[in-house]
């Protein structure tokens, strides 16, 4: 059934220079030690399930993702996967460099066993997907920009329907246009029931894609099971390794122009962003852009993008802590409707916030721009507008006030002669 792993570990022979391999051979002498990049790996993948792989660089990710797709052995164990697999893991990697594009998808289509009209269905798919031109798939691979090599490689790898696939950041393949065909296919073959192993650092993708995730530390699986709680646990990791490497903790923007400089199209690979975000706007009764405010107002949000494109488009946006833990996300993709945006030109979202309740403590907006699935962000503005709130009213205390009704001792009862066994251990 679908992908599983059994028992598996990876060791790797680790050389302090290159010439001891050699001596190691010509002596017969040991001059390696080994590294064991992966351990005690056990569990499935179903069909029609996304699992995502998370965790530090070196955590042994990329040797799992090979050893799935059989590009590596395993030292101990074994996988075993049922269906026609394919792995977008070094695309490209096996591309002749001299050779044409077209005769590149030829060599594919023979690797899977493909002939006659069976390959020229291939190439003709694999070509009319990677959107190359007749010319440019007629000259040399090796004459290829980056963008053009990626292209045509994802649309190689994924031309003939994969029962697995095995995905390696393979998101960022291209330009946004590009970037979202891909992830358009990639969710194509995840709801015809394909298996999915998801490895990526962008934690976002991540939670919306998949419904179970291992966080994967030291070689060993650290946690696995529901994404949410999974990545949960690797964010809490990540922020506690990072204060532990800074010593100081890096300075949250104190100031709007400062948080602005996490704004913008920097952080989307391929150019500029098909929609941009352009400003948010807070408004509470006391004003706009308040950067202190009172638990219980009500308060509403302006959202301003910028589209560039007639493709439908959505919006989030989060309350974060300093520490960069999500307090309330929510987005234009969540509402019961589902209502997406689209047109080129400005656009506005507005949300209000009754009687917002959140508690004593220091906040930031972030908010994201994404594609019309809702997965792949297409701008965004982390940590942003910090403000303060101050709850005055109340003496509850935490991030926010939840409803909560007192059951027992009953409402106006004097009770200081009764005791419960609550009571007794001490407790109210
Ligand atoms: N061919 C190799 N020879 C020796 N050690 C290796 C080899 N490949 C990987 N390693 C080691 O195995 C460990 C796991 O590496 P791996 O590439 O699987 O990590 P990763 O989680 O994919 O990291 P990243 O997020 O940076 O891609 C690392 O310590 C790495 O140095």
């Amino acid at each position: 059934m679908g992908l599983s792993f059994h028992g598996v570990e990876k060791s790797y022979a680790v050389y302090d220079r290159p010439q001891d391999r050699l001596w190691e051979w010509v002596l017969r002498q040991r001059r390696h030690r080994m590294h064991v990049a992966l351990t005690g790996v056990e569990f499935a993948v179903q069909p029609g399930e996304t699992f995502g792989l998370v965790g530090e660089n070196g955590a042994g990710k990329s040797t799992l993702l090979k050893i799935a797709a059989g590009t590596i052995r395993p030292t101990k164990g074994e996988v075993r996967r049922d269906g026609r697999i394919a792995a977008l893991l070094e695309l490209g990697a096996g591309f002749h460099p001299e050779e044409s594009g077209y005769d590149n998808m030829r060599f594919m289509a023979a690797l899977h066993g493909l002939e006659g009209d069976a390959m020229s269905a291939f190439v003709e798919s694999a070509v009319t997907f990677s959107e190359l031109s007749d010319e440019s798939l007629k000259r040399p691979v090796k004459t290829y920009s980056s963008g053009m090599f990626m292209r045509l490689a994802f649309a190689g790898a994924t031309a003939v329907e994969p029962q697995i696939l095995i995905v390696d950041e393979a998101l960022s393949v291209g330009d946004m246009h590009f970037q979202k065909k891909s992830l358009d296919r990639i969710l194509a073959l995840r709801d015809r029931g394909a298996t999915i192993l998801f490895c990526s650092h962008n934690l976002y993708q991540v939670r919306s894609l998949c419904q179970r995730a291992a966080w994967i530390h030291g070689g060993l699986v650290q946690e696995m099971g529901p994404t949410e709680g999974v990545v949960t646990a690797y964010e809490a990791h990540e922020r506690r390794r990072y204060i532990h490497l800074r010593q100081d903790v890096p300075p949250v923007p104190s100031t709007e122009s400062e948080g602005a400089a996490h704004i913008g199209s920097e952080v989307i690979q391929g150019g500029v962003p098909l929609v941009k975000f352009l400003s948010l706007k807070t408004e509470t009764a006391e004003g706009v852009n308040m950067s202190q405010l009172e638990s219980f107002e009500d308060m509403s949000v302006e959202i301003e993008v910028e589209s560039y494109t007639s493709d439908p488009f959505h919006v989030a946006l989060a309350i974060v802590r300093p520490d960069k833990d999500n307090v309330f996300g929510t987005g234009t993709q969540m509402r019961a409707d589902k209502q997406v945006l689209s047109g080129v030109g400005r656009h506005i979202v507005r949300v209000r916030f009754p009687a917002i309740a959140l508690l004593s403590g220091k906040y930031l907006w972030s908010v994201y721009v994404l594609d019309d699935s809702g997965f792949q962000v297409i701008d965004m503005a982390e940590l942003i507008q910090p403000f303060t709130v101050l709850n005055r009213t109340r003496q509850e205390f935490g991030l926010v006030m939840l409803d909560h009704e007192w059951l027992s001792p009953p409402l106006g009862v004097n009770n200081s002669h009764v005791s419960s066994p609550v009571d007794q251990g001490g407790r109210i």
